[in-house]
């Protein structure tokens, strides 16, 4: 079991701390170029790993056409994520979890209800996702109808008009008063950083939404055309440490969109180990964001017990 750790209680804005952000572009292609070149993790480690992941995972549905039996069914998932026979034949003595399950608002109490009484939380989307363009008014109120549904993590989408204009007090204000907006939820804060255009840019918001009190800086809804990369997972991981630097607090990571295969998962886990430490493979540190990520896992963990592959479609719901 691991320590619980302070909330990152946020700190006021210090523009010349968010104005030293910067990001070397070609240093840091050279060094995501180099993470998934490692050697593999081999066999029973990798199926450890592999485990641990599930455990990272927020299984995620966001569609439009999400119903409350699909909804329903995705809890189930997250409760056994991993199938029974691949359980024993891991001589697990309980069932394999998600780190949490994320929806849209509206399907929260279905979660809710779903998972009563399996620690797994129910993380929603908010204030405008994935867009974010509503009147603060109504993306402020949007957060407390989640809470007030029994969300327990809140992944919020930032301004993106703000971090183009380098309005820094302006985003420090509205992220703040989402924090507050959010009480004892924790929030994952979405850069939307297919959308920031440089990595400085992504630099110096993901500084001022953990000073506003981010527990998670996040990098995508998983709707823009670009999502979890790399060069981004890195630039957001070392203005986690300079911000742990700088006030001894210890921010989340969430990488999410487009993540998909065990083979990825195992990069972004060596990435987190290796640039933040062996504390950022825990869940209240680190998330994937995830909507098949679980297929593909199950899938490869079923090889190592089995030696055989099935069928993609024997994973369906994951
Ligand atoms: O936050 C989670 C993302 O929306 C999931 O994206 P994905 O469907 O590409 O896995």
């Amino acid at each position: 079991m691991f320590e619980q750790l302070p909330r990152n209680p946020g700190t006021a804005l210090k523009l010349a701390l968010v104005e030293d952000q910067r990001a070397n572009l070609s240093a840091i292609e050279r060094r995501a170029a180099s993470l998934p070149a490692r050697r593999s993790l081999k066999k029973e480690w990798q199926a450890a790993w592999l485990l641990r992941a599930i455990g990272l995972i927020d299984l995620t549905t966001l569609s439009g056409d999400d119903t409350p039996e699909r909804v329903r069914r995705l809890c189930a998932k997250a409760r056994n994520a991993l199938r029974e026979d691949l359980c024993i034949a891991l001589g697990l003595s309980e069932p394999v979890h998600t780190g949490a399950v994320c929806v849209y608002p509206t399907m929260v109490a279905t979660a809710v209800k779903a998972l009563a009484s399996t620690g797994i939380p129910v993380a929603s989307v908010a204030t405008g996702f994935p867009a974010g363009l509503m009147p603060l008014k109504l993306r402020l109120e949007e957060i407390r109808y989640c809470v007030g549904e029994g969300a327990a993590e809140i992944d919020i989408v930032v301004n993106r008009a703000l971090i183009f204009a380098q309005d820094w007090p302006a985003l420090y204000d509205e992220v703040r008063q989402m924090r507050d907006a959010c009480g004892d939820a924790h929030m994952k804060t979405i850069l939307a950083t297919g959308d920031l255009k440089t990595l400085r840019n992504v630099a110096r918001a993901s500084m001022v939404c953990m000073m506003a009190g981010a527990d998670f800086i996040k990098t995508s809804t998983g709707k823009e055309p670009v999502n979890a990369t790399l060069p981004v997972g890195l630039v957001m991981t070392r203005a986690i440490r300079a911000y742990e630097e700088e006030t001894g607090f210890m921010v989340g990571f969430k990488p999410a969109g487009g993540i998909s295969s065990a083979k990825d998962a195992l990069v972004w886990m060596a990435m987190m180990k290796e640039e933040l430490g062996r504390r950022w493979l825990e869940p209240d540190l680190f998330r994937f964001g995830a909507s098949s990520l679980l297929g593909d896992i199950e899938r490869q963990i079923e090889h190592f017990v089995t030696g055989r592959y099935s069928a993609a479609m024997r994973h369906a719901v994951a």
